[in-house]
């Protein structure tokens, strides 16, 4: 269980508060109009956007001031991350050991982890030679080896077709199951809320609102959720 402790973001003249815990294995959505502070809410948990008040506190343990990569959570960017002069194996071995020494054991996680998201035939590859949808599979079998708790996903298939994107959501899906991550998703789709999330989350007027379960929020919006959903 994740507390969001009465934070508060100072970004210039932009502030967000928050104050909510999601709990383990559940898939929450964020949602709002753009510029209303989904980016940095997702940037505040991982360690990215430093918080001007409050705390975060992952199963007790007050991680406010740790550094993203001591915290129990993997963030996938829309950009993937990945390295273009490293193969598809070098960049998935990256999640285990960021200096790439693996042991035999961490090799046979890679080889493992490629060939849960159907990427065997790969390995070799530079991501140059994959397809958009192959390069986010890449990144998403990083994040299996990394094997966090919390999975923090940015619009990560902004950039992909319908329904690549919607096998992209299941593939999410079918590896948060079977690890127990929580997901936390930014989302401007209201089809991928209602595909993946448990809960939302509603950021507007310079707050993150707590997680309110999505398929009766999405079926009867409050007002600003129903301008925002058009
Ligand atoms: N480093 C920064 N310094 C000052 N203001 C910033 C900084 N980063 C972001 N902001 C401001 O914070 C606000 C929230 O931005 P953010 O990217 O979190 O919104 P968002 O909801 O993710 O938007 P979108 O849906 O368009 O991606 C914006 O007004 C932005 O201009």
């Amino acid at each position: 269980m994740l507390r969001i402790e009465k934070v508060e973001i100072t970004l210039g003249s932009f502030r967000l508060s928050a104050d909510m815990t999601l709990e383990q294995g559940r898939k929450y959505a964020v949602i709002g109009p753009s510029g209303a502070g989904k980016s940095t809410l997702l940037g505040a948990l991982g360690g990215f956007v430093p918080l001007t008040a409050g705390r975060l506190v992952w199963q007790g343990q007050d991680i406010t001031q740790a550094a993203p990569g001591a915290r129990p959570m993997t963030m996938l960017f829309q950009d993937n991350n990945l390295f273009p002069h490293l193969s598809v194996t070098q960049n998935v071995g990256l999640g285990i050991n960021p200096d790439m020494r693996l042991s035999a054991e961490d090799r046979s996680r890679v080889t493992q982890a490629l060939e849960r998201v159907g990427l065997s035939a790969y390995a070799d590859k530079r991501p140059g030679a994959l397809s958009g949808g192959q390069q986010g599979r890449v990144a998403l079998a990083r994040v299996l080896v990394q094997a966090r708790p919390l999975l923090l996903l940015d619009e990560p298939f902004a950039a992909l077709g319908p329904a690549l994107r919607n096998e992209m959501l299941d593939l999410v899906q079918d590896l948060v199951a079977e690890t127990g991550a929580a997901l936390i998703m930014v989302t401007h789709a209201p089809d991928d809320v209602r595909r993946i999330a448990d809960e939302v989350i509603f950021v507007a007027g310079g707050v993150a609102e707590a997680p309110q379960p999505a398929a009766a929020l999405m079926d009867n919006p409050p007002p600003e959720l129903r301008d925002y959903l058009g």
